[in-house]
């Protein structure tokens, strides 16, 4: 495996300019409802991509992430509220606009008896200006099974070539929805290095993620979504507001765990050395830790903490 380089995570300006523009919003979310008889699996989201930038949108089972992201593929009609995606409506948008999205969906279509490479390279007729098919299945790590059929490959295989179906038109817009469900760690962080390489040539990219790491690894901002609305979004740094990210402090005294929040660790620490510290000069369990990304997600969709 190549190293994996440092993504070079660059935070793009609120949407501004005309859709599809740098810096320009590619989707724009207000408002939407969305109902399955009385439930409202969609209640009020609000969403915005600027073009260029990748959005991880994270939420608990049945949030409504996958709902939202039908109704912006244009696959599923919504009950109320206004949605652009790329300068269009989805629910009218037709056939070019369609060409200009690519779609790596949760349940993946199935050409078990193609080949590898003639399902990619049946799939790249269907574009205008499709990435060559070759060099798209070699991304995803397939060059080895190109000429293997799809029935054949594993779990993990069918969802990388997934992912190249998804790519291979050369979508401005990528919609990824849990796109290393059953990778390996090895193909996750190949499929990583793709994803931040289709970033950095213009590629917006929505991706819907239960993996915090790959949220974090990834996304320019990330979108908390519960109960059908958007609780949260920022940057992975900076989701939950300022409070969030501040360490914890943890030790020991006279048998009684302690805890305690701040942003000068160093300085309680020190503290702590010279008062509890036993004659070996150390304080029994002491532990320094900043909140992860997971720690401040949970946060948000347990408590209901709005950031
Ligand atoms: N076709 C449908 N008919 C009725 N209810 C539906 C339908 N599709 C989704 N729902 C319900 O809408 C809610 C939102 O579902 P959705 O699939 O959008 O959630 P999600 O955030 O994508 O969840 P997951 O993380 O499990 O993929 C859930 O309560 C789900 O049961």
């Amino acid at each position: 495996m190549t190293p994996t380089t440092t993504p070079t995570t660059s935070r793009p300006a609120p949407p501004s300019g005309p859709p599809g523009s740098p810096g320009g919003p590619a989707v724009r979310v207000r408002g939407l409802v969305k109902r399955y008889g009385a439930k409202r699996a969609v209640d009020g989201l609000d969403l915005d991509l600027a073009t260029g930038e990748i959005v991880a949108v994270l939420g608990p089972n049945g949030a409504g992430k996958t709902t939202t992201v039908e109704i912006l593929e244009g696959f599923r009609a919504r009950d109320a509220g206004e949605v652009r995606v790329l300068g269009e409506d989805p629910a009218r948008a037709g056939r070019a606009w369609r060409a200009r999205l690519g779609v790596v969906a949760q349940d993946s279509h199935d050409q078990a008896e193609l080949t590898v490479a003639e399902s990619v390279r049946s799939t790249a007729r269907y574009y205008p200006a499709p990435r060559d098919p070759d060099e798209v299945i070699a991304s995803v790590g397939l060059a080895g099974k190109a000429g293997a059929r799809v029935r054949s490959l594993s779990g993990g295989q069918r969802r990388r070539l997934d992912v190249a179906l998804g790519v291979v038109g050369g979508p401005e817009l990528l919609f990824l929805d849990e796109p290393t469900t059953g990778f390996d760690p090895q193909a996750r962080r190949t499929f990583w290095d793709l994803v931040l390489r289709l970033r950095d040539t213009g590629t917006t990219i929505l991706l819907t993620t239960h993996d915090l790491a790959e949220a974090a690894h990834l996304a320019d901002r990330v979108a908390v979504v519960r109960d059908g609305r958007v609780v949260a979004t920022g940057t992975p740094e900076t989701l939950g507001g300022p409070g969030a990210r501040t360490p914890l402090v943890t030790w020991t005294a006279d048998g009684v765990q302690h805890a305690e929040r701040t942003d000068t660790p160093t300085a309680l620490a020190a503290h702590l050395m010279a008062t509890v510290a036993g004659a070996d000069g150390e304080v029994v369990d002491l532990c320094i830790t900043r909140p992860s990304l997971e720690d401040v997600y949970l946060g948000l969709v347990t408590n209901g903490a709005d950031a």
